[in-house]
Protein backbone atom coordinates (compact mmCIF):
# COMPACT_ATOMS: atom_id res chain seq x y z
CA UNK A 1 0.00 0.00 0.00
CA UNK A 2 1.55 3.54 -1.14
CA UNK A 3 0.64 6.53 1.07
CA UNK A 4 -2.75 6.95 1.41
CA UNK A 5 -4.98 10.13 2.56
CA UNK A 6 -8.46 9.12 1.70
CA UNK A 7 -8.63 13.11 0.55
CA UNK A 8 -12.32 13.30 -0.31
CA UNK A 9 -13.48 12.16 3.36
CA UNK A 10 -10.56 14.21 5.15
CA UNK A 11 -13.16 16.44 6.74
CA UNK A 12 -15.11 13.50 8.08
CA UNK A 13 -11.99 11.02 8.80
CA UNK A 14 -9.13 13.21 9.05
CA UNK A 15 -6.12 10.18 9.06
CA UNK A 16 -3.35 8.95 6.93
CA UNK A 17 -1.17 5.60 6.22
CA UNK A 18 2.25 5.65 5.80
CA UNK A 19 3.88 2.40 4.37
CA UNK A 20 7.14 2.00 5.53
CA UNK A 21 8.04 5.17 7.55
CA UNK A 22 10.08 3.25 9.76
CA UNK A 23 13.33 1.21 8.83
CA UNK A 24 13.26 -3.06 9.94
CA UNK A 25 16.52 -1.53 11.30
CA UNK A 26 14.52 0.65 14.32
CA UNK A 27 12.00 -2.08 14.54
CA UNK A 28 13.91 -3.99 15.93
CA UNK A 29 15.80 -1.44 17.97
CA UNK A 30 12.59 -0.52 19.60
CA UNK A 31 11.54 -4.19 19.87
CA UNK A 32 14.73 -4.86 21.95
CA UNK A 33 14.33 -2.12 24.59
CA UNK A 34 10.53 -3.17 25.44
CA UNK A 35 12.04 -6.51 25.68
CA UNK A 36 14.12 -5.85 28.33
CA UNK A 37 12.50 -3.26 30.02
CA UNK A 38 8.91 -3.68 29.25
CA UNK A 39 6.54 -3.66 32.41
CA UNK A 40 3.44 -4.99 33.00
CA UNK A 41 0.41 -2.66 31.14
CA UNK A 42 -2.24 -0.70 31.57
CA UNK A 43 -4.87 -3.61 31.10
CA UNK A 44 -4.63 -6.71 31.31
CA UNK A 45 -2.42 -8.89 28.74
CA UNK A 46 -0.70 -5.64 27.92
CA UNK A 47 2.67 -4.74 28.44
CA UNK A 48 4.33 -1.12 27.68
CA UNK A 49 7.27 0.43 28.01
CA UNK A 50 7.53 4.44 28.80
CA UNK A 51 10.52 6.81 28.58
CA UNK A 52 9.89 7.67 32.12
CA UNK A 53 10.11 3.98 33.10
CA UNK A 54 13.54 4.40 30.87
CA UNK A 55 14.81 7.26 33.28
CA UNK A 56 13.68 5.24 36.37
CA UNK A 57 15.15 2.45 35.64
CA UNK A 58 18.96 3.94 35.06
CA UNK A 59 17.90 3.45 31.04
CA UNK A 60 17.85 6.52 29.72
CA UNK A 61 20.41 5.66 27.07
CA UNK A 62 17.72 3.65 25.25
CA UNK A 63 15.86 6.88 24.54
CA UNK A 64 18.31 7.76 22.13
CA UNK A 65 16.74 6.00 19.24
CA UNK A 66 13.53 7.09 19.96
CA UNK A 67 14.67 10.82 19.35
CA UNK A 68 14.93 10.98 15.70
CA UNK A 69 12.00 8.66 15.24
CA UNK A 70 9.43 10.98 17.10
CA UNK A 71 10.68 13.80 15.04
CA UNK A 72 10.00 12.42 11.92
CA UNK A 73 6.52 11.19 13.29
CA UNK A 74 5.66 14.58 14.46
CA UNK A 75 6.62 16.66 10.76
CA UNK A 76 4.83 14.38 8.78
CA UNK A 77 2.33 14.81 11.15
CA UNK A 78 2.52 18.24 11.48
CA UNK A 79 2.80 18.81 7.23
CA UNK A 80 -0.15 16.58 6.68
CA UNK A 81 -2.86 18.00 9.38
CA UNK A 82 -1.19 21.60 7.82
CA UNK A 83 -0.12 22.47 12.04
CA UNK A 84 3.42 23.18 11.56
CA UNK A 85 5.28 23.85 14.43
CA UNK A 86 1.67 23.64 16.76
CA UNK A 87 1.86 20.49 18.20
CA UNK A 88 3.42 19.13 21.67
CA UNK A 89 4.30 15.01 22.27
CA UNK A 90 2.44 13.96 24.72
CA UNK A 91 3.03 10.44 25.07
CA UNK A 92 5.16 8.23 23.60
CA UNK A 93 5.31 4.56 24.36
CA UNK A 94 5.96 0.84 23.55
CA UNK A 95 3.44 -1.41 24.01
CA UNK A 96 2.57 -5.04 23.21
CA UNK A 97 -0.20 -6.90 23.32
CA UNK A 98 -0.63 -10.66 24.51
CA UNK A 99 -3.07 -13.77 23.98
CA UNK A 100 -6.48 -12.23 24.96
CA UNK A 101 -5.85 -8.62 24.37
CA UNK A 102 -8.21 -6.77 22.42
CA UNK A 103 -9.77 -3.07 22.51
CA UNK A 104 -13.41 -2.27 21.82
CA UNK A 105 -14.84 1.27 19.73
CA UNK A 106 -13.42 3.93 20.97
CA UNK A 107 -11.84 6.96 20.85
CA UNK A 108 -8.37 7.97 22.17
CA UNK A 109 -9.57 11.31 23.52
CA UNK A 110 -12.90 9.66 25.49
CA UNK A 111 -12.25 10.39 28.64
CA UNK A 112 -12.07 14.09 30.75
CA UNK A 113 -8.11 13.18 31.56
CA UNK A 114 -7.34 12.16 27.88
CA UNK A 115 -8.84 15.61 26.40
CA UNK A 116 -5.29 17.03 25.71
CA UNK A 117 -4.66 14.36 23.20
CA UNK A 118 -5.74 15.85 19.84
CA UNK A 119 -3.81 13.07 17.46
CA UNK A 120 -2.64 9.81 17.70
CA UNK A 121 0.34 7.81 15.50
CA UNK A 122 0.12 4.30 16.02
CA UNK A 123 4.04 2.48 14.31
CA UNK A 124 3.66 -0.91 14.15
CA UNK A 125 6.53 -2.44 15.11
CA UNK A 126 5.75 -6.26 14.17
CA UNK A 127 3.75 -8.03 11.52
CA UNK A 128 0.61 -9.85 11.48
CA UNK A 129 0.56 -13.68 10.08
CA UNK A 130 4.06 -13.58 11.01
CA UNK A 131 4.76 -12.57 14.71
CA UNK A 132 1.15 -12.62 16.11
CA UNK A 133 -2.44 -13.40 14.87
CA UNK A 134 -5.57 -11.34 15.61
CA UNK A 135 -4.95 -7.81 16.20
CA UNK A 136 -6.49 -6.22 13.54
CA UNK A 137 -7.29 -2.40 14.09
CA UNK A 138 -10.57 -1.16 12.15
CA UNK A 139 -12.39 2.20 11.79
CA UNK A 140 -15.39 2.43 12.70
CA UNK A 141 -16.62 5.00 9.75
CA UNK A 142 -14.64 5.46 5.99
CA UNK A 143 -11.44 4.59 3.98
CA UNK A 144 -9.06 2.65 5.32
CA UNK A 145 -11.46 0.51 7.14
CA UNK A 146 -9.46 -2.09 8.41
CA UNK A 147 -5.09 -1.83 9.12
CA UNK A 148 -3.21 -5.01 8.90
CA UNK A 149 -0.50 -4.67 10.65
CA UNK A 150 2.86 -5.13 9.00
CA UNK A 151 6.76 -3.67 10.27
CA UNK A 152 7.31 -0.17 9.74
CA UNK A 153 3.49 0.70 8.61
CA UNK A 154 2.20 4.15 10.41
CA UNK A 155 -1.21 5.25 11.03
CA UNK A 156 -2.10 9.27 12.42
CA UNK A 157 -5.71 10.16 12.86
CA UNK A 158 -7.55 13.01 14.90
CA UNK A 159 -8.26 11.81 18.61
CA UNK A 160 -11.33 12.38 18.47
CA UNK A 161 -14.69 11.08 17.50
CA UNK A 162 -14.19 11.36 13.78
CA UNK A 163 -11.87 8.47 13.95
CA UNK A 164 -13.78 6.07 16.30
CA UNK A 165 -11.53 2.48 15.81
CA UNK A 166 -11.05 -0.96 17.65
CA UNK A 167 -8.56 -4.25 17.58
CA UNK A 168 -9.65 -7.13 17.56
CA UNK A 169 -8.34 -9.89 20.13
CA UNK A 170 -4.78 -11.23 19.77
CA UNK A 171 -5.37 -15.14 18.99
CA UNK A 172 -3.11 -17.87 19.75
CA UNK A 173 -0.30 -17.94 17.17
CA UNK A 174 0.31 -20.93 15.22
CA UNK A 175 3.20 -21.83 15.98
CA UNK A 176 3.69 -22.80 19.48
CA UNK A 177 7.18 -22.30 20.41
CA UNK A 178 8.55 -24.75 22.99
CA UNK A 179 10.28 -23.45 26.22
CA UNK A 180 11.42 -25.26 29.03
CA UNK A 181 11.11 -24.95 32.75
CA UNK A 182 14.16 -26.31 34.33
CA UNK A 183 14.05 -26.83 38.05
CA UNK A 184 17.56 -25.42 38.49
CA UNK A 185 15.71 -22.17 39.02
CA UNK A 186 14.96 -21.47 42.93
CA UNK A 187 11.13 -21.74 41.82
CA UNK A 188 9.89 -21.91 45.66
CA UNK A 189 7.95 -18.89 44.60
CA UNK A 190 6.19 -20.24 42.03
CA UNK A 191 3.53 -22.36 40.94
CA UNK A 192 4.80 -24.00 38.05
CA UNK A 193 1.55 -25.26 36.17
CA UNK A 194 0.20 -21.72 36.56
CA UNK A 195 3.59 -20.49 35.65
CA UNK A 196 3.26 -22.23 31.87
CA UNK A 197 0.08 -21.08 31.71
CA UNK A 198 0.85 -17.63 31.94
CA UNK A 199 3.93 -18.26 29.64
CA UNK A 200 1.74 -19.33 26.89
CA UNK A 201 0.42 -15.64 26.50
CA UNK A 202 3.26 -14.20 25.11
CA UNK A 203 5.02 -17.64 23.76
CA UNK A 204 1.93 -17.20 21.70
CA UNK A 205 3.32 -14.50 19.49
CA UNK A 206 3.14 -10.45 21.29
CA UNK A 207 2.05 -7.44 18.83
CA UNK A 208 3.90 -4.90 19.11
CA UNK A 209 3.50 -0.93 18.46
CA UNK A 210 4.96 2.22 19.28
CA UNK A 211 1.77 4.71 20.14
CA UNK A 212 1.98 8.55 20.74
CA UNK A 213 -0.56 11.03 21.48
CA UNK A 214 0.39 14.56 20.55
CA UNK A 215 -1.22 17.92 21.63
CA UNK A 216 -1.98 21.14 20.35
CA UNK A 217 -1.50 22.01 24.54
CA UNK A 218 1.81 23.51 25.39
CA UNK A 219 1.15 22.45 29.42
CA UNK A 220 1.02 18.38 28.27
CA UNK A 221 4.15 18.50 26.76
CA UNK A 222 6.11 15.29 27.48
CA UNK A 223 9.69 16.51 27.05
CA UNK A 224 9.16 18.70 29.61
CA UNK A 225 8.51 16.11 32.01
CA UNK A 226 11.11 14.04 30.68
CA UNK A 227 13.80 16.64 31.17
CA UNK A 228 12.85 17.41 34.88
CA UNK A 229 13.07 13.77 35.55
CA UNK A 230 16.77 13.39 33.98
CA UNK A 231 17.71 16.13 35.97
CA UNK A 232 16.68 14.75 39.09
CA UNK A 233 17.76 11.26 38.15
CA UNK A 234 20.87 12.79 37.49
CA UNK A 235 21.17 14.10 41.08
CA UNK A 236 21.81 10.45 42.16
CA UNK A 237 25.44 10.31 40.75
CA UNK A 238 26.27 6.55 42.04
CA UNK A 239 23.09 5.06 40.29
CA UNK A 240 23.27 7.94 36.94
CA UNK A 241 26.61 7.16 36.42
CA UNK A 242 26.49 3.05 36.01
CA UNK A 243 25.16 1.70 32.61
CA UNK A 244 23.07 -0.95 34.70
CA UNK A 245 19.71 -1.03 34.71
CA UNK A 246 17.85 -0.81 38.14
CA UNK A 247 14.50 -2.62 38.47
CA UNK A 248 11.35 -1.10 39.83
CA UNK A 249 9.23 -2.47 41.97
CA UNK A 250 8.57 -5.75 41.58
CA UNK A 251 4.60 -5.97 41.30
CA UNK A 252 5.32 -3.99 37.92
CA UNK A 253 6.96 -6.93 36.35
CA UNK A 254 4.60 -9.46 37.64
CA UNK A 255 2.49 -11.04 35.57
CA UNK A 256 -0.46 -13.65 35.77
CA UNK A 257 -3.13 -15.20 34.22
CA UNK A 258 -5.86 -13.01 35.77
CA UNK A 259 -3.78 -9.45 36.60
CA UNK A 260 -6.90 -7.62 38.10
CA UNK A 261 -6.49 -10.44 41.06
CA UNK A 262 -3.99 -10.16 43.61
CA UNK A 263 -3.59 -13.79 42.81
CA UNK A 264 0.05 -14.83 44.55
CA UNK A 265 0.59 -17.31 41.15
CA UNK A 266 2.16 -15.64 38.00
CA UNK A 267 5.61 -15.05 37.11
CA UNK A 268 7.98 -12.11 36.52
CA UNK A 269 7.96 -10.50 32.68
CA UNK A 270 11.61 -10.87 32.64
CA UNK A 271 12.15 -13.76 33.56
CA UNK A 272 9.30 -14.88 31.37
CA UNK A 273 11.30 -13.30 28.48
CA UNK A 274 14.38 -15.39 29.70
CA UNK A 275 12.64 -18.87 29.50
CA UNK A 276 11.38 -18.36 25.99
CA UNK A 277 15.06 -17.84 24.88
CA UNK A 278 15.68 -21.01 26.89
CA UNK A 279 17.68 -19.44 30.07
CA UNK A 280 16.72 -20.23 33.60
CA UNK A 281 18.25 -18.28 36.09
CA UNK A 282 20.23 -19.17 39.69
CA UNK A 283 20.54 -17.23 42.43
CA UNK A 284 23.38 -17.56 44.46
CA UNK A 285 23.03 -19.75 47.30
CA UNK A 286 23.76 -16.89 50.12
CA UNK A 287 20.02 -15.25 48.56
CA UNK A 288 17.92 -16.45 51.90
CA UNK A 289 15.01 -19.12 50.85
CA UNK A 290 13.07 -16.09 52.53
CA UNK A 291 14.00 -13.27 50.37
CA UNK A 292 10.61 -11.68 48.37
CA UNK A 293 10.41 -11.68 45.19
CA UNK A 294 10.89 -7.80 45.11
CA UNK A 295 14.22 -8.34 47.06
CA UNK A 296 14.94 -10.86 44.17
CA UNK A 297 14.39 -8.54 41.56
CA UNK A 298 17.12 -6.59 42.69
CA UNK A 299 19.87 -9.54 43.51
CA UNK A 300 22.86 -10.40 41.58
CA UNK A 301 22.43 -13.53 39.08
CA UNK A 302 23.55 -16.34 37.35
CA UNK A 303 22.32 -17.66 33.80
CA UNK A 304 21.43 -21.78 33.69
CA UNK A 305 21.57 -23.22 30.22
CA UNK A 306 20.33 -26.55 29.71
CA UNK A 307 22.70 -28.03 33.35
CA UNK A 308 24.93 -25.57 32.50
CA UNK A 309 25.59 -22.97 35.21
CA UNK A 310 27.23 -19.93 33.47
CA UNK A 311 30.44 -17.94 35.53
CA UNK A 312 29.12 -14.65 34.87
CA UNK A 313 27.39 -12.87 37.53
CA UNK A 314 25.04 -10.13 36.53
CA UNK A 315 23.54 -7.28 38.23
CA UNK A 316 20.26 -8.11 38.23
CA UNK A 317 18.07 -9.65 35.80
CA UNK A 318 17.15 -6.54 33.99
CA UNK A 319 20.74 -6.57 33.57
CA UNK A 320 20.85 -10.08 32.21
CA UNK A 321 17.99 -9.48 29.68
CA UNK A 322 19.73 -6.81 28.01
CA UNK A 323 23.17 -8.60 27.57
CA UNK A 324 21.27 -11.70 26.32
CA UNK A 325 18.87 -10.04 24.20
CA UNK A 326 21.62 -7.35 22.87
CA UNK A 327 24.02 -10.89 21.88
CA UNK A 328 20.98 -12.56 20.35
CA UNK A 329 21.16 -10.12 17.59
CA UNK A 330 18.62 -7.96 18.99
CA UNK A 331 20.05 -4.41 18.49
CA UNK A 332 22.97 -5.15 15.74
CA UNK A 333 20.47 -6.74 13.02
O1 LIG B 1 -2.51 -0.78 18.63
C1 LIG B 1 -3.33 -0.28 17.87
O2 LIG B 1 -3.44 -0.63 16.68
C2 LIG B 1 -4.27 0.79 18.41
C3 LIG B 1 -4.41 0.75 19.90
C4 LIG B 1 -5.42 1.73 20.40
O3 LIG B 1 -6.40 1.97 19.79
C5 LIG B 1 -5.20 2.44 21.66
O4 LIG B 1 -4.27 2.09 22.41
O5 LIG B 1 -5.94 3.39 21.94
FE1 LIG C 1 -7.14 3.85 20.36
Amino acid sequence: MSEVDFEPQIQHHPRIFFPNLLSPHECTELEFIHKCSSTVGYRPNVFSTTLSHLIATNSSQFIIPFIPIRERLKDKLEEFFKCEFELFIEFTGLISWSRGASIGWHSDDNRPYLKQRHFSVVCYLNTYGKDFNGGLFHFQDGEPATIIPAAGDVVMYTADDRNIHSVDELLIYSTHHFFHLSTSIKSYHFNLSDMKLSLGQITDGERLTLALWFSRDGSSDEDTKLVSLLSQHLLYKNIASSLLPLPASSNMYWFSQDQASNDQFGFNICWARLHILGYDIYFSQDTSCDSDVSELMLKPVHLVRGAELLDQEFANILHVLQVILGILGYIFC
